[in-house]
C-alpha cells in the first residue's frame, strides 16, 4: 500500500473499545476488521484471520488488535479507521490512559444484557479524561435477557451521558457492525495536527512488544512532522537514539510503508534490543530536529505488589531465571532481581503491577515453562521515614530495618469501585471495614449498589478479591486505582516453626489486626503442617514479643509407617519422591511444610 499521497486527517478517525471483561471487546474489533477487510478485498480476509489465529495462539493477541481499517462511507468517501487495543486490566492502568491518549474517541461497549459493570465505569472515566468523543454501542442484543432500553437508562444515569442514539449490535451475529463503523465516521472527531507535516517529528510511544522476526516493535501516534525509514529518532525520556529501519502499519498483516504523518498510527523497528528500552508514553523525536516541547504525562510504570519467587526443587533455579527473562522480554513492567532466603534456597524478588499482573505471570511461569514454584506473601511497597530522616522502600518484609531506626512507615491506599446486587451489600460491607476500608459513597443503580471505598492496599493483596467474588456469588464487580500513601501503625509479624523463623511468611501488617493474624496464622499451620516425630511449636511474634503459640504434637510411632514426611525416614522418603516426582515440600530446621501451606496461610479468615 502505497502512503506517498497522505490521507487528509479529516478522513482519519482513532478510537479505542472501552468496556467491561467479557462484554465483547474482542468479538467486535474482530468483526470490525472482518467486515471492513471483506468488503476492500474478498480473498484477503481469510487470511487476515488466519494470521490473527497464529498469533492468537502465540499468546499475543494483545497487540494483533491494534489495526488499520479501511471503510467506505454512507458519504462515498474512504476513511482510515484506527483501532487501538487497550489493556482491559486496572492494574495496566497507565498503559490504559496512554493508549486512550492516542486516540480521540472511543466506542463504549455495554453488554445489553448485564448493563454498566465497574470497568466500565473505571474505563468510560478515563476515556473522558482523554476528552474522548464516544459512540455507545449495546452488544449481544440477540440475547433474550437484552433490555437495551432499560441499560440506556442505567448509562445515562449512571454515567451521565446521552444514550440515545446507542447503536445496537450482536457481535456475535454480525448485526448491527455497519451501523458502528458509521457511527465512528460521522461522531468520533479528526486527530488535529497543530504543525501538521512540516513540523518537528512529535509522536508518541503508544506500546511496544517483542517480535520472535523482527525484534522489538513500537507502535507510535503521529503527532506533528513526518516519521520516516532510515530516520535517526530520539526518545526524550530515555535520551536513547535508534535509527528506524523499518515503518508499517498493521491491517492487521504487517504491511511496510515509507513513512507515518499527523494522526496516523503504525509501527516501527530500530534495533531495539529490549522492550525495556522503549517507555510507553515516552515522545519520540528526530534526533537532528527535535521538537521543542514533549508530550506531557510521560511516566515509567511502578511496580506496586512484591513477591518472591522461588522454585520447588532448587535445580530448577536457572529454568527458572531463563523463563523469567523470556516473559520480561514482552513486559518492561515485570521485574525480578535474584533473592536468597534463609528458608527457600535461591530465587527471585519480583514485581508487578498489581495483583493480576502477579497472577498471570505465576501461572505463565508453572504452565507455559512447566516449573514449580513457591510464591511468599504478595506485598506492597512501603515508604520508611528513618530517625535521621532518610527516607526508603521497602519492597520485602524480610528486609525490614531495626523499628528503633524508623519514625514512620507509610502504606499504599487504593479507592475502589465495587457494584453489587442489594442482596450481598451486607456481606460486603463487612469485607471492606474489616480490611479497614473508609466508604467514601454508596448509591443505587438500578437494583445494584455501587459503593466506593479507600482502602489499604496492603489489605486488598491477599485474598480480598476471591472473598467479593465468593461472599456475591460472582456478581460483584470491582475496579480500584491507586490513590497515594498514607501513615499506618504497621508492625512486622514473624512466623516461627520449632523456633526457626520462617521468612517467607513474614508480613506487616496493621498493629490492630496483628494479634488475630497471628492466632488464624498459627492455628491454620497447625493443621497445614504434617505430625513429625517431635512436638513442633509454632508461634507469632513482633519484635520479641510472642503473640500467639499452637503445638502440633508428636505422632505416635505405630503410625510412622502410613505418614508422609516423618524426618527420620530420610531414605524411604527419597525413594518416595523419587515415585511420585517432586512432592512440594520444603524443609525448615528439622521441619517440611508443604507448599499448600504456604498459599493456605496467606489466605485469611473474615468471620
Ligand atoms: N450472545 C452473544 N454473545 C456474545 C456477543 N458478543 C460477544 N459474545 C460472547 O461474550 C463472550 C465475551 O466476549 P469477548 O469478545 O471475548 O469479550 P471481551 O470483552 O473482549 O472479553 P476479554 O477479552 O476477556 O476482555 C464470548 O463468549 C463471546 O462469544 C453477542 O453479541 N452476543
Amino acid at each position: 500500500m502505497s502512503t506517498s499521497s497522505r490521507t487528509p486527517l479529516d478522513h482519519i478517525r482513532n478510537f479505542s473499545i472501552v468496556a467491561h471483561i467479557d462484554h465483547g471487546k474482542s468479538t467486535l474489533a474482530d468483526r470490525l476488521i472482518q467486515t471492513t477487510g471483506g468488503l476492500a478485498e474478498r480473498e484477503m480476509s481469510e487470511q487476515v484471520l488466519d494470521s490473527m489465529d497464529i498469533e492468537r495462539e502465540r499468546g499475543i493477541t494483545i497487540k494483533a488488535q491494534t489495526v488499520r481499517l479501511h471503510y467506505k462511507a454512507h458519504d462515498g468517501e474512504t476513511y482510515i479507521l484506527n483501532l487501538i487495543d487497550t489493556p482491559g486490566h486496572v492494574d495496566f492502568a497507565y498503559e490504559v490512559s496512554r493508549s486512550l491518549s492516542a486516540c480521540e474517541g472511543s466506542l463504549l461497549v455495554v453488554d445489553a444484557s448485564q448493563g454498566v459493570e465497574a470497568q466500565t465505569l473505571a474505563n468510560v472515566y478515563q476515556a473522558i479524561d482523554n476528552n474522548h468523543e464516544l459512540v455507545t454501542v449495546l452488544n449481544k442484543i440477540d440475547l433474550p435477557a437484552a433490555e437495551p432500553d432499560r441499560i440506556k437508562e442505567q448509562i445515562e444515569e449512571v454515567i451521565g451521558i446521552d444514550a440515545s442514539e446507542a447503536v445496537l449490535i450482536s457481535a456475535k451475529t454480525g448485526l448491527g457492525i455497519p451501523d458502528v463503523l458509521e457511527a465512528i465516521v460521522q461522531k468520533l472527531p479528526a486527530p488535529k495536527s497543530e504543525l501538521g507535516e512540516k513540523g518537528p517529528l512529535k509522536a508518541l510511544l503508544v506500546d511496544s512488544w517483542y517480535d520472535t522476526y523482527l525484534g522489538v516493535m513500537v507502535l507510535v501516534r503521529i503527532i506533528d512532522g513526518v516519521l520516516t525509514k532510515g530516520m535517526t529518532i530520539r526518545m526524550m525520556g530515555t535520551d536513547a537514539k535508534y535509527q528506524v529501519e523499518r515503518v508499517g502499519v498493521l491491517t492487521p498483516k504487517m504491511v511496510n510503508v515509507d513513512s507515518l504523518g499527523p494522526g496516523e498510527i503504525g509501527f516501527i523497528t530500530a534495533s531495539i534490543k529490549e522492550v525495556a528500552d522503549t517507555r510507553v508514553g515516552d515522545t519520540i523525536t528526530e534526533d537532528k530536529r527535535p521538537t521543542a516541547k514533549a508530550l506531557p504525562g510521560f511516566k515509567p510504570a511502578q511496580p506496586v505488589v512484591f513477591c518472591g519467587l522461588f522454585p520447588v526443587d532448587a535445580a530448577d533455579f536457572e529454568d527458572l531465571r531463563a523463563a523469567m527473562g523470556k516473559l520480561r522480554l514482552n513486559d518492561a513492567s515485570f521485574s525480578f532481581e535474584m533473592e536468597s532466603s534463609a528458608a527457600l534456597g535461591f530465587g527471585f524478588r519480583c514485581g508487578f503491577l498489581g495483583l493480576l499482573h502477579l497472577e498471570i505471570i505465576q501461572e505463565r511461569l508453572e504452565r507455559e515453562f512447566n516449573l514449580d514454584l513457591i510464591a511468599t506473601a504478595p506485598s506492597v511497597v512501603y515508604h520508611l521515614t528513618m530517625t535521621d530522616g532518610t527516607t526508603r522502600e521497602l519492597h520485602n518484609p524480610a528486609d525490614m530495618p531495626d523499628v528503633v531506626k524508623i519514625d514512620k512507615i507509610e502504606e499504599p491506599w487504593i479507592k475502589a469501585t465495587i457494584l453489587t446486587p442489594d442482596d450481598y451489600l451486607g456481606g460486603i460491607l463487612k469485607l471492606c471495614q474489616d480490611r479497614r476500608g473508609i466508604q467514601t459513597e454508596l448509591t443505587y443503580v438500578g437494583k445494584r449498589a455501587m459503593l466506593t471505598y479507600e482502602l489499604p492496599l496492603n489489605e486488598v493483596v491477599f485474598d480480598f478479591y476471591d472473598r467479593l467474588k465468593s461472599i456475591s456469588k460472582g456478581y460483584a464487580s470491582f475496579d480500584y486505582h491507586l490513590h497515594g500513601y498514607r501513615e499506618g501503625n504497621l508492625v512486622k509479624m514473624s512466623i516461627m516453626v520449632n523456633g526457626e523463623p520462617v521468612d517467607a511468611l513474614s508480613m506487616l501488617v496493621h498493629r490492630s489486626a496483628a494479634e488475630k493474624r497471628g492466632r488464624d496464622m498459627c492455628e491454620k499451620l497447625k493443621d497445614l503442617i504434617p505430625r513429625h516425630m517431635f512436638k513442633i511449636p509454632i508461634q507469632a511474634a513482633i519484635g520479641g514479643n510472642v503473640i500467639a503459640r499452637e503445638t502440633i504434637s508428636a505422632m505416635r510411632k505405630d503410625v510412622t509407617a502410613k505418614c508422609y514426611g516423618g524426618d527420620a525416614t530420610r531414605k524411604r522418603k527419597l525413594l518416595e519422591k523419587q515415585k511420585e516426582g517432586k512432592k512440594r515440600m520444603r524443609q525448615f530446621g528439622k521441619v517440611d511444610i508443604p507448599q499448600e501451606a504456604f498459599i493456605a496461610a496467606l489466605k485469611m479468615k473474615d468471620d
